[in-house]
């Protein structure tokens, strides 16, 4: 039998379409510009505040659309307490990553995860507000998502951590079985 090479700790995905920030925020902080994602990297870190915050596991996976098929294997096999998708808040329509979440929300093994969405403003000043946060706001509302999932989002630079992104992970971390 082999050994198990997950340590008994919480699990966390990171999905989204290639380049909107998954692995500058698997990282952390990071000024240097960063490769597209082959395959995957996995770091066992504080999602937040290194003195308070819980140390998770995060599978940080590739967006690209030919690697996509592979999020599944990691879910089908891996017990996830937390899913972050990201979103580009630059992105000119959502309705892919809608399907997207509305996919994952439904897959069986995703049931009990807690799906924090997270939009990276990019260092930009535009934020997701007006009709397109409306639109977002049902989203996480709308009928395709059962009333017992656990989801929300917030919105922050992802190269500028800051008190929304603390409380992004604070609500993950308190969500997450
Ligand atoms: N200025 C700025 N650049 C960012 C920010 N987030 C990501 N980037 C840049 O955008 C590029 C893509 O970011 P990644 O974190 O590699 O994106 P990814 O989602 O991991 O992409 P894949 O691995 O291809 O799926 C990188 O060059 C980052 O440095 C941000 O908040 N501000
Ligand atoms: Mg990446």
């Amino acid at each position: 039998m082999g050994r198990n090479p997950l340590k008994r700790m919480p699990q966390v995905l990171i999905v989204g379409d290639e380049g909107t920030g998954k692995t500058t925020l698997a990282i952390g902080e990071s000024l240097k510009e960063l490769e597209p994602t082959q395959g995957y990297n996995r770091f066992e870190k504080c999602l937040h505040d290194s003195e308070t915050g819980k140390i998770v596991s995060i599978w940080d996976v590739s967006g690209n659309e030919i690697l996509k098929p592979l999020w599944s294997a990691y879910y089908k096999n891996i017990f996830f307490s937390g899913v972050i998708y990201v979103i580009d808040s630059n992105s000119i329509n959502y309705e892919k990553s809608i399907k997207d979440i509305h996919f994952l929300v439904n897959e069986e093994e995703l049931r009990d995860a807690a799906f924090l969405i997270l939009f990276n403003m990019k260092g930009t000043k535009k934020e997701v507000t007006g009709r397109k946060g409306s639109e977002l706001s049902l989203l996480l509302k709308g009928d395709e998502i059962h009333t017992s999932t656990k989801i929300n989002y917030f919105e922050f630079n992802f190269k500028g951590y800051d008190q929304t992104a603390k409380n992004a992970f604070t609500w993950l971390e308190e969500n997450m079985n």
